[in-house]
């Protein structure tokens, strides 16, 4: 043995001996995240078991509610593209030749108003169409103003259309989707059903109720194979905006200007892909993502990449969201001043 060779295995033996434990911190480390790493994969091994089996949309029977204008006839066209038959409803009849669509049924029916025709349209649909694989909650109407200035009468009028309208057609399909151990239901809440901003006093309520039916809905039907998706789209260009512009206070518009606006067939895509694969959440672009992560709360969750994403950004995402609050509440702040200072200035001229 040479002079280094013996020397070096001097301080191996010694490091040995005595000081060992020198080395605790980092096994330790080492230990911790080995034990992660071990549990992430395990999550994942058992992710399958937490994911639903997409849904074949492919002669599939979809009922799209709201389906003749907006964001929902744009639902409709892209369900029929990949290959379903749809059946469409609204109140006003709807020509076929005006929606240029291939809808294989129209129905005419108000969704939020008797639950015995709602109940007798839907069995009609069934028996042409066969059972509803898929049903999309999309019949709804906005309304922005001030508290005080919204007719009380429109309080109880969005509930009806927005909340009824969508547990009555609901109702109406869930008995035979439990029979046959399947389905997807879809409510299109809004991204004012994940907050409440100036203006939508009459409106958000309306839209936050619908979580509280799919998170409901969704623990009762899981067992059955039934998945709910909630959708949260941000302001999009459809008639029905273009109505509610006509009454929009300034505050509501410059606050909403946050997530600009989304075409329908933009909303129509990311929604249809959410509920086919059953994921309970929709959202749709950056604003969407990050106020869904952040208002997630005691919603299920779909994969185990959601719930992770969700564990990590949250804290970051609230610090965000108190930027934007800080912002929302100076837009009013402002406003209010500008309106007190022009009526002053127009009471002294
Ligand atoms: N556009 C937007 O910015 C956003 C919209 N949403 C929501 O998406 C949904 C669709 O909105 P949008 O596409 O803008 O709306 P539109 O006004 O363009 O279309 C609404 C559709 O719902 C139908 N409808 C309305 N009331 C009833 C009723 N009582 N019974 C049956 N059908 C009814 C209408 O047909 P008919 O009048 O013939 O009955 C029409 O087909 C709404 O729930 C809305 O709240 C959510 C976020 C953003
Ligand atoms: C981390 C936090 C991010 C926060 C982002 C906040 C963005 C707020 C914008 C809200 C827009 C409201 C759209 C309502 C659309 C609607 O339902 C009506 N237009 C229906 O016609």
């Amino acid at each position: 043995m040479s002079y280094e060779e013996g020397l070096s295995s001097t301080i191996t033996d010694w490091l040995f001996f005595n000081s060992w434990w020198l080395l605790l911190p980092f096994i330790m480390l080492l230990v911790v995240a080995a034990f992660i790493v071990a549990f992430v994969l395990l999550l994942y091994m058992i992710s399958p078991l937490i994911s639903p089996k997409p849904l074949k949309l492919n002669g599939a029977h979809v009922v799209v509610t709201g389906g003749s204008s907006g964001i929902g006839k744009s639902i409709a066209m892209e369900c029929y593209r990949q290959g379903a038959f749809i059946t469409l409803v609204a109140r006003d009849e709807v020509s076929r030749n005006k929606q240029n669509i291939n809808v294989v049924l129209c129905i005419s029916v108000d969704v939020s108003k008797d639950y015995g025709q709602v109940e007798s349209v839907i069995k009609q649909c069934q028996e042409k169409l066969g059972p509803v694989d898929m049903l999309v909650n999309c019949a709804g109407t906005s309304f922005s103003g001030k508290f005080e200035e919204v007719e009380v009468e429109r309080f109880r009028s969005l509930m009806e259309v927005n909340y009824l309208g969508s547990v009555y057609p609901t109702r109406a399909v869930i008995t035979t989707m439990k029979e046959r151990r399947m389905g997807r239901i879809m409510f299109v809440s809004s991204q004012a059903g994940q907050i409440g901003l100036f203006g939508y006093t009459a409106y958000s309520p309306s839209k936050f109720a619908l979580r509280g039916l799919a998170e409901s809905l969704q623990m009762e039907m899981k067992p059955y194979n039934i998945y709910v998706t909630i959708a949260y789209p941000p302001d999009t260009d459809t008639p029905g905006l273009a109505e509610e512009n006509r009454t929009k206070p300034l505050e509501t518009r410059l606050i909403s200007e946050t997530s600009g606006v989304t075409q329908p067939e933009q909303v129509a895509k990311t929604v249809v892909k959410d509920a086919v694969q059953g994921n309970f959440n929709s959202s749709v672009g950056p604003d969407g993502y990050m106020l869904s992560a952040l208002t997630c709360g005691m919603s299920p969750v779909t994969s185990i990449t959601e719930g992770l994403q969700q564990i990590v950004t949250m804290g970051l995402f609230r610090t965000v969201a108190l930027f934007y609050l800080g912002s929302f509440d100076s837009i009013v702040r402002r406003c209010m001043i500008e309106r007190e200072q022009s009526k002053a200035a127009d009471k002294r001229e």
